[in-house]
């Protein structure tokens, strides 16, 4: 595996999980894996859980970790090609990624859509220049159009809580007062499409994620009519894809609330964090005994090091 930033990254999407059960249920038992061999953590954008997760798991295997974030720590970078670097940008990306690559066995890289141009944003550019020119195996941290960690990790926790072989999953969008990105929606539609469960996305309407994400997949603009019968609800709010990059609802009818919760087959509540609450969520819901929100991120540090077990298994 030379790179983790898609689904289809992680092969058998079966075999994927009962690894993951594996290294859940002996998280030490590889520490010898990642000995003498580092990880470089480089971030363009705030991190918690992924910062946290990623050093966690890589420790567990034995590895040395670095961590950068590079717009503070190392060198604003130029990515455009071809121009006269004279603006605040001292370094450009084709010198700093090779270099990030000579320090290091593997690269994990978070750099989020900047909504500044689609184009270059659902192309991936600045994750792809760092697969081109580091030299080194590339783990998405979440890029410009997709979170895998966060999905792996999502689906490892639908694993460890349904209820029956194949439950309702709902994605639902919900209100938030920025634009964010719709990697984290992106990312989880094509891993719930993979996996054995009814999916379902609800959202307004002109919130419509990229067809490569959501064909062959249920949407209900009626969230209510979308809750009834679900077993897993995960809220997350993204910003248009059509209207890109723009906020056009902010509706707080959508916030998803007891109300609502009890349409479902008493549903467990997931959502990747960091969350708005009572935007996204009532209090009462995401500290019900149904909300999964820390079993959830505490599965990051399975998904990360079942990832980067499997990298350090094919160097
Ligand atoms: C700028 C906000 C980034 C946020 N990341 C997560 C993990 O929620 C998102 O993808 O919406
Ligand atoms: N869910 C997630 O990736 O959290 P952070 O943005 O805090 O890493």
């Amino acid at each position: 595996m030379k790179r983790f930033l898609k689904v289809t990254d992680i092969g058998d999407l079966k075999q994927a999980l009962k690894d993951a059960f594996e290294v859940k249920k002996n998280p030490y038992a590889f520490s010898e894996l990642g000995k003498n061999k580092t990880i470089i953590l480089v971030f363009f954008n705030s991190s918690l859980r992924t910062r946290l997760s990623s050093q966690k798991a890589a420790m567990n295997l034995g590895m040395n970790v670095m961590v950068l974030d590079i717009n503070k720590d190392g060198w604003k970078l130029e990515t455009e090609m071809g121009v006269v670097m004279d603006s605040d940008k001292p370094e450009h990306i084709k010198e700093a990624v090779p270099v990030i690559g000579q320090y290091c066995d593997l690269i994990g890289v978070r750099s989020f859509a900047t909504f500044e141009n689609k184009e270059d944003d659902y192309s991936e550019k600045v994750l792809n220049q760092f697969i081109q020119y580091s030299g080194v195996p590339v783990i998405s941290l979440e890029s410009a159009t997709r979170h895998p960690l966060q999905s792996f990790a999502d689906l490892i926790t639908i694993e460890e809580f349904k209820q029956k072989e194949r439950p309702k999953v709902v994605l639902t969008w919900a209100p938030h007062p920025r634009a964010l990105p719709q990697a984290v929606a992106n990312s989880f539609a094509e891993w719930m499409k993979e996996a054995d469960v009814e999916f379902v996305i609800t959202h307004p309407k002109g919130y419509e994620l990229a067809d490569e994400f959501t064909e062959g997949v249920t949407v209900e603009y009626d969230q209510k009519k979308a809750f009834e019968g679900a077993d897993f609800i995960y809220a997350k709010n993204w910003s248009s894809y059509t209207d890109y990059g723009q906020v056009t609802c902010q509706d707080m009818s959508w916030t998803v609330d007891e109300e609502k919760m009890a349409l479902t087959n008493n549903a467990k509540f997931m959502h990747c964090l960091p969350v708005r609450r009572n935007m996204i969520v009532t209090d009462g819901v995401i500290e019900s005994e149904n909300s999964l929100v820390v079993q959830e991120a505490a599965n990051r540090v399975v998904s990360a090091q079942t990832v980067i077990k499997k990298m350090l298994e094919n160097l």
